[in-house]
């Protein structure tokens, strides 16, 4: 039995070791090649404003962008936005801003929006968003520090500057959403637009 049906592995067009190791686990064949686009920049010049509609962009930006340089393949792009009330948090730069952003979102819910994209010779095939719901729990300065201590530089590669397979499940009272979601990349909903492509043989 074959899992994937494809004639050539599906392209993953990040380089998130997260949603490389989702693929990998569902027995996805894939090539990983980062889009390597200014997300900032496209995300200002869209003009969009929820954080459902900018994850889905970026998402739909990444794989067109690397679709354009892998002609004929099916490209993933997936995106991750964080929303605190109004605000939307991106990757912290460094320790300072991983301190600043989870003081503010300890002791308050945030969402997660992950979307996936599909594309292929630039059209767009499917794209959708899931929402996770995260409670943090209320931390003091020494709690984020010694937080901080123990993730290190892992706490950059995340939106929320947490793990929450790791270390960071510590940093939660409640959470609602399905751990995909969660990790950044919808996978349930993009293997289901692959299965109903047959190229899936699961
Ligand atoms: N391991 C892990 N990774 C997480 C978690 N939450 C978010 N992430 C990762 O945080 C990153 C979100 O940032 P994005 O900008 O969407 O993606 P990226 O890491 O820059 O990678 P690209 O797809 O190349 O843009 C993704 O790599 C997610 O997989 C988590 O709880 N655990």
């Amino acid at each position: 039995m074959t899992v994937w049906l494809g004639s050539q592995p599906l392209v993953l067009a990040s380089q998130s070791l997260a949603r490389q190791a989702l693929l990998l686990n569902a027995g996805i064949p894939f090539d990983a090649f980062p889009a390597a686009i200014d997300e900032r920049a496209v995300q200002h010049a869209s003009g969009l404003t929820t954080p459902g509609e900018i994850a889905v962009r970026l998402a739909e930006e990444k794989a067109a962008a690397v679709s354009a340089r892998h002609p004929g393949r099916l490209v993933l792009g997936a995106d991750q936005t964080l929303a605190l009330g109004e605000r939307t948090f991106n990757k912290p730069a460094d320790r300072a801003q991983a301190v600043a952003q989870l003081r503010s979102l300890a002791g308050r819910r945030h969402e997660l929006h992950s979307a996936a994209a599909l594309v292929r010779n630039g059209q767009i095939l499917f794209s959708d968003v899931s929402v996770a719901r995260m409670t943090m729990r209320p931390l003091s300065d020494e709690q984020i520090d010694t937080y901080l201590n123990e993730v290190g530089e892992a706490a950059t590669t995340s939106v929320g500057a947490y793990q929450l397979e790791g270390l960071g499940v510590h940093l939660f009272s409640a959470v609602h959403g399905d751990l995909f979601t969660i990790l950044g990349l919808p996978l349930v909903p993009v293997l289901e637009f692959l299965r109903s492509q047959r190229l899936l043989g699961l």
